[in-house]
């Protein structure tokens, strides 16, 4: 199989791609590591299915290899969807995860904790260049705790405690995150359609 490139600039992004698609027995590798500029593409889209496929078309196409892009977020009902799209310049556009945070336990002070559930969505796209992305998507349902607790991860992990766990995804960790994550929902999809793909192209 080609290899592919994940094209994102979030660190903590590129390390559960790189975990999840291993389990999966799929090499791929950072688009940050194979070209020597990659510059950000601009999210202009209202909606993560508009940014993913904004982000793996326009990378493929710029450095001419087959691109996984994703375009993810937290949703809070109590706050009509947000951060949403927005979810990592929620506090300002220099993407501060501590101020994002922040912003959001703010928003919910007050806010009880049967009325405090939401969900990662993931919405994944892989696009080769010149060629229409296809998409998957991927959810993870859970409550946004009243303070911060545990450390791995990144972005509101430390707030954010999936349905059927005790603990948030900073204090479950990596192992159990990359099991039942938003990501590694639209990945396994993802991973099912290349495959079929590959069968299809020989
Ligand atoms: O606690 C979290 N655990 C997660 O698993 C997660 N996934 C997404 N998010 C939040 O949503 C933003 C994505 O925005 P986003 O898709 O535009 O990515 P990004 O701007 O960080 O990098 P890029 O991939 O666009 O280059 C991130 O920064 C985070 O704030 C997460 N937070
Ligand atoms: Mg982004």
């Amino acid at each position: 199989m080609k290899t592919i490139y994940v094209a994102t600039t979030n660190k903590g992004k590129i390390k559960e791609f790189e975990q999840i698609l291993s389990a999966l027995s799929i090499k791929v590798e950072s688009l940050q590591d194979h070209v020597s500029n990659m510059e950000d593409v601009e999210e202009t889209g209202d909606t993560f299915e508009e940014n993913a496929i904004l982000k793996a078309e326009t990378y493929a196409k710029r450095h001419q290899v087959p691109v996984l892009a994703d375009d993810s977020g937290l949703e809070v009902n109590a706050l009509d969807g947000e951060p949403g799209v927005y979810s990592a310049r929620y506090a300002g556009e220099d993407k501060n995860d501590q101020a994002n945070i922040d912003k959001v336990l703010n928003k919910l002070k007050g806010v009880e904790i049967d009325q405090r559930q939401g969900a990662f969505v993931c919405v994944m796209a892989y696009a080769e260049p010149g060629d229409k992305a296809v998409l998957t998507e991927g959810k993870c349902h859970g409550v946004i705790t009243e303070t911060r607790q545990g450390h791995d991860g990144f972005g509101y992990d430390p707030i954010f405690q999936p349905n059927g766990y005790e603990q948030t995804l900073a204090e479950l960790g990596a192992q159990v995150k990359n099991e039942i994550s938003h990501r590694r929902h639209a990945l396994n999809e993802m991973v099912q359609i290349l495959s079929e793909k590959v069968k299809v192209e020989g």
